[in-house]
């Protein structure tokens, strides 16, 4: 066990692409490697067409930012790095600076299962230029993830309205590492639980499952098999029911449910994993009922996804329960979310905090310039716009537009004197040093449920949701329209 063995107990100072590590040997040389920056992490477009976001990954973050070192196989390897004439690709100074690096940034971030929206930071560092460039793509990879799962887990969780979805994803999910974050992401999205029992260790998540065809097929009969697994499980019986002919697989889990009555047991329920589910669960509950199991409850499985269990609820479908596997952890319709992650200003030598742009082609890719916080506003306890603001910018009681970063025409009024209001951004690192605890993993879920409510339903359907007001406020937009002029300037000169 080689690889896991090396992966899971060392530094992962080196999961990073290389072109972090030219610009950090760059920085170095060029003397600018200490100067300090900001950058922020965001997404510009929710992920499945969807009209929220829930952010999840920070603790995995934290864990990253904790251990961030170069070791001493690390170092080895890249003294061995060759640049194409053959000389090393780094010098030893560079790599001495490497050994004694320790992490010192601030981090600022929204807590996990927090709903997020396009353009708005989900996490901000302030620190080292060497070291705030190395995490770009390690915190990419944690974030774009197991926010990517959490929402489509949110999204599924919403669909099955309030009943349990047991997550089943490991056998289909992106290698080791993908399937445990995974189902710690579809946990804090709103599944009930998973079937991934090192995900039950490691998370604290809840472990729950019930058998397959094979336990049925190594039987005689289907019903010598649910008899069997009642004897092991009296407690725990949920019969699947479709491996040869689904009404008869639930006449004969009837049978066995009576026997557990019989010993003062009960029948939990049966598992339909094939054919048309609303069909055979609305004749499952039939027969069921009529013997007397009103309680046991029917699971459904098979390519489920939350387009499929609406369908199957409006079609009447008699499931309590849903198994989802394949389609939630692989995010099937859209496999990546493409937050990036862009410098926003730098400090000069003299001190000050000089904002940063990148002017695209596409107005889209503006990024927003500065060191800036979100303030989320509430009126009754409905959440009712977004504000990126420049931190220490005070608004006005009187009141302030935000406008949006996309299209400034599209602009709301914001009376604080009316609105509660919540910064989303909190301090997770400050100069290095831990100062936020990680909350657990039910309390994480809890949030994702609780910031859910807070948001009217139109933005939370699944097909073309309300777009939910997100915008910068006033300061910040003149700052970043001054500078996209003023940067157009200086390329029309040079032209
Ligand atoms: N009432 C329904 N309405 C919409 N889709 C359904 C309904 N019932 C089942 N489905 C879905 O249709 C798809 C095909 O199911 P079906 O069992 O016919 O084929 P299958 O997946 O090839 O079966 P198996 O898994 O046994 O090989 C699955 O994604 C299933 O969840
Ligand atoms: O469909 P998913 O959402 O991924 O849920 C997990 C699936 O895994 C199991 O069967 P498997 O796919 O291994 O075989 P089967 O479809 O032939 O039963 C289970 O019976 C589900 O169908
Ligand atoms: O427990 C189950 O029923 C289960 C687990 C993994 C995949 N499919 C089903």
């Amino acid at each position: 066990m080689k690889i896991t063995k090396d992966l899971y107990t060392g530094s992962l100072a080196l999961l990073t692409d290389f072109y972090q590590l030219t610009m950090a040997y760059a920085y170095w040389k060029a003397g600018k490697g200490d100067q300090e920056a900001v950058f922020n992490l965001f997404f510009r477009k929710h992920p499945f067409n969807g009209g929220f976001t829930v952010a999840a990954g920070l603790e995995y973050v934290v864990d990253y930012c904790r251990n961030f070192r170069f070791e001493k196989k690390d170092l080895d390897y890249l003294k061995e790095m060759k640049a194409p004439d053959g000389s090393p690709q780094f010098e030893k100074g560079f790599l001495d600076y490497l050994s004694e690096m320790r992490f010192s940034c601030d981090i600022e971030a929204v807590e996990e299962g927090t709903i997020v929206f396009p353009n708005a930071p989900m996490l901000r560092v302030k620190g080292p230029l060497i070291q705030c460039q190395l995490l770009e793509t390690p915190l990419l990879n944690i974030l774009n993830f197991q926010t990517l799962i959490a929402t489509k887990a949110a999204r599924i969780t919403l669909a099955a309205k309030g009943e349990p979805v047991l997550e089943f994803g490991l056998r289909r999910a992106q290698g080791i590492d993908g399937a445990l974050a995974a189902s710690r992401a579809a946990f804090i999205g709103g599944c009930t639980s998973t079937s991934n029992v090192m995900a039950g260790r490691l998370f604290g998540i809840p472990v729950s499952g019930t058998h397959a065809h094979s336990w049925i097929m190594s039987f005689e009969t289907e019903l010598e098999a649910f008899e069997a697994y009642a004897d092991a499980f009296p407690d725990q019986s949920v019969f699947l029911v479709d491996t040869y002919d689904t009404i008869q697989g639930v006449k004969n889990a009837i049978k066995v449910g009576e026997k557990l009555r019989s010993m003062g047991k009960e029948l939990i329920g049966i598992r339909i994993d094939s054919g048309d589910l609303a069909y055979f669960s609305n004749q499952a509950r039939e027969l069921l009922d009529q013997a007397g199991f009103p309680n046991a409850k029917i699971v459904a499985s098979n390519d489920l996804d939350e387009y499929l269990i609406s369908s199957l609820k409006t079609q009447e479908a008699s499931i309590n329960v849903w198994g989802v596997g394949t389609k939630l952890v692989t995010a099937f319709d859209q496999p990546a979310l493409g937050a990036v992650y862009k410098l926003s200003g730098i400090k000069s030598p003299e001190g000050e905090w000089i904002p940063k742009i990148k002017v695209s082609q596409q107005s889209l890719k503006i990024n927003i310039p500065g060191i800036h916080n979100v303030r989320r506003y509430y009126s009754a306890g409905k959440a009712v716009a977004d504000m990126i603001y420049l931190e220490g910018q005070e608004v006005d009681s009187k009141g302030t537009v935000i406008i949006d970063p996309i299209d400034a025409t599209r602009r709301k009024r914001i009376m604080p004197a009316f609105y509660q209001s919540e910064e989303l951004l909190k301090p997770i690192f400050e100069k290095g040093k831990k100062v936020y605890k990680c909350p657990d993993i039910q309390s994480i879920r809890k949030r994702t449920q609780d910031q859910l409510k807070t948001f009217d339903k139109t933005h939370k359907r699944l097909v073309n949701p309300h777009v939910y007001p997100v915008g910068l406020e006033e300061n910040l937009h003149h700052l970043r329209m001054d500078l996209v002029l003023k940067a157009k300037e200086i390329e029309d000169e040079s032209n």
